[in-house]
């Protein structure tokens, strides 16, 4: 356990199809995306740290490379921090599966059964397996529905309590797990009192 700073990926290719990608890994980052990644890389200087470990997709492992060469870190693949697997829903069109109501959303428990997508509570506790192999302070790159998933988890918040967050591409989400508190949540620019943490 420890502290986690949480960062998706930059944008990618497939990001910008309104496609879903879940742990498909046809993707790598666009130039927006690799400008993302460089622009959080940014905000992390300085920082001390025990390791970069990223989700293995494409898309999650140049954003960790670009992060790890500005902080002269090297990156290792944890398959514990991968997308999550949506079943039927893998690289379709988001609409398709969203509430009609609400487009470009998240898709919602009750559809997850349906398409044989995985379990929320199974996500939250690979990401957690990942923090108990990694003790101390830590960059995680992973994918959107992780981070919301382990952040709820900190926050004692159910999938439908954060159906409301979106988790930009190369923000952060800062995870003290020793306190069990989220210390920011999707943020672009990392809050000094918090970047001291990790000094
Ligand atoms: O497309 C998906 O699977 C998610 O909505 C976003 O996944 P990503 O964080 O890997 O882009």
């Amino acid at each position: 356990m420890g502290k986690y700073i949480f960062i998706r990926h930059g944008e990618s290719n497939i990001n910008v199809l309104g496609v879903l990608s879940g742990d498909s890994d046809v993707s790598g980052l666009t130039e927006k995306g690799m400008a993302q990644a460089r622009r959080t890389a940014e905000q992390l200087s300085g920082i001390k740290i025990d390791g970069i470990i990223s989700s293995p997709l494409k898309r999650a492992f140049e954003t960790a490379k670009i992060i790890g060469e500005v902080l002269n870190i090297d990156v290792k693949t944890d398959e514990r921090l991968i997308e999550v697997n949506l079943g039927r829903a893998k690289e379709k069109k988001i609409n398709e599966f969203t509430n009609p109501l609400y487009p470009n959303s998240h898709i919602t428990g009750s559809i997850r059964n349906l398409i044989g997508m995985e379990d929320w509570d199974d996500m939250i506790s690979r990401v957690k397996s990942a923090m108990d192999s990694f003790n101390g302070k830590y960059i995680f790159v992973s994918h959107s529905d992780p981070i919301r998933a382990i952040a709820s988890y900190y926050l004692g918040w159910t999938e439908d309590d954060s159906f409301g967050i979106d988790i930009k591409n190369a923000s952060m989400t800062v995870i003290d797990s020793d306190k069990n508190k989220v210390l920011c949540l999707g943020a672009i620019n990392l809050d000094p009192e918090i970047k001291k943490l990790f000094y």
